[in-house]
């Protein structure tokens, strides 16, 4: 593979620094250089610098890269998607015209619908079904300026489709560019068949799901939807312990529809990111910021369920690390754009738009434990880059609702554009 010269970009937002969660102002910080210039070789950053600096260093091999003039261009990381349930069977516009015409997310779940339908259309789809389906999906994701994507299970909510929705997850990471990190979310919903019967079907969680999940390698993190009449914080609790204990790290979709302790369960199973949190208590927001729980925010899905978003500026002022995600699924929020996140990131939930790209590239790396590999540019990491055709990172945030991804690098691969 040749390498990859980018040089003269108006603006390089490395983001570099500590691979932490950033907080408070460290969330502005966001390490640009002018007239910049980043040197790819065998997919990784090798330099990175001013574009001077660079032809001082590598001039003499100019000859061997591919050279690519970015001149008033912004290029910034590959933006990562911490939060999402890609890999679904079948689609559910109806359920979108039901809520306009004045039904709940809740009350069409409670029907049948919305999780469980989409669990039905799911257990029918084969793995090459899926695998075939959720590709077209992250190739969009691509076109968007996203490089990496976690992927959550939860749409079998049986073993059998549970695991399948996992391999086809495994095997789309091999076959996309895409780093495709995955979750296991059996406990999405308790599914139709043990209504009334939840206790058992948390045990069948525990008992026969978790462990060949552990097993077999295939999931790092374990998620709950904690909510109420889905599963309540002690339940939530002990799916989650119990995945600890086979080295599954702990999410929790919290307090999304009502403020249900949620945010204070995140905090006290030390869960990695705590998801939705759009009525999340101030308690539950300060626990969260002593505990080192990273907000994992989704505005457009508040925004496609005509709800306030989370309060996005209070957690930033009050140190908890913000990360921002697409919540990408088949209800609550069927996109795959970053770049309009990261715009309702600002509008509904005031971050500047300096935060906004550090919520959709470091944080939101290290919500999902990629933050030695992606997130920043910087010398050793993955050369997952994206040249937007705009000139600086506030033009990112302002000119709103449009992709301005001119080309995108995979691993120093051109994937886009
Ligand atoms: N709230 C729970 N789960 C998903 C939505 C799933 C669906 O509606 O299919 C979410 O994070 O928004
Ligand atoms: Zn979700």
């Amino acid at each position: 593979m040749k390498p990859i010269w980018i040089k003269h970009a108006a603006q390089l937002a490395t983001i570099a620094g500590k691979n932490e969660p950033r907080k408070r102002k460290e969330m502005s910080e966001l390490g640009i250089i002018e007239d910049g210039s980043v040197w790819i070789e065998n997919g990784v950053v090798a330099a990175i610098g001013t574009t001077v600096e660079l032809e001082h260093q590598y001039g003499d091999r100019a000859s061997e890269a591919e050279i690519i003039d970015a001149t008033g261009r912004l290029v910034t990381p590959g933006l990562v998607d911490p939060h999402t349930h890609v890999a679904y069977g079948g689609s559910r516009e109806r359920e979108f015209e039901m809520r306009l015409e004045g039904a709940t997310y809740m009350e069409i779940m409670n029907a049948g619908g919305g999780i469980h339908a989409t669990t039905r259309m799911t257990r029918e789809a084969t793995e090459e079904e899926l695998v075939e389906q959720t590709l077209r999906r992250l190739d969009s994701f691509l076109k968007h300026g996203v490089t990496t994507v976690e992927g959550k299970s939860g749409y079998g909510l049986d073993l059998e489709t549970e695991l399948k929705q996992l391999r086809a997850m495994k095997r789309l990471n091999e076959i996309h560019p895409i780093d495709l990190v995955p979750t296991f979310m059996g406990a999405h919903a308790v599914p139709q068949e043990y209504k009334g019967n939840e206790d058992e079907y948390i045990d069948s969680i525990i008992n026969d799901m978790l462990p060949v999940v552990a097993e077999e390698k295939l999931a790092v993190f374990n998620d709950v939807f904690c909510e109420v009449g889905v599963f309540t914080p002690e339940q939530s609790e002990r799916i989650l312990e119990a995945g600890k204990k086979l080295g599954l790290i702990p999410k929790i979709h919290a307090d999304e529809i009502e403020s249900y302790g949620g945010a204070e369960l995140a905090a006290k199973v030390g869960a990695i990111s705590a998801e939705h949190l759009l009525k999340a208590s101030d308690e539950g927001i300060k626990q969260m910021a002593e505990a080192g729980v990273i907000a994992c925010l989704l505005p457009a899905t508040a925004l496609y369920l005509r709800e306030d978003a989370a309060k996005g500026r209070k957690m930033v002022d009050e140190g908890v690390a913000v990360a921002i995600s697409t919540d990408c699924n088949p209800g609550s929020s069927p996109t795959t754009s970053m770049p309009l996140v990261m715009n309702l990131a600002c509008i509904s939930m005031r971050l500047t738009p300096a935060e906004a790209l550090v919520a959709a590239t470091m944080n939101a790396a290290c919500a999902i434990r990629m933050e030695d590999k992606v997130g920043s540019l910087e010398v050793g990491k993955q050369g997952d880059i994206v040249m937007w055709n705009i000139s600086n990172y506030q033009e990112l945030q302002y000119l709103f609702g449009v992709n301005h991804v001119d080309k995108v690098w995979k691993k120093g691969e051109q994937v886009v554009g």
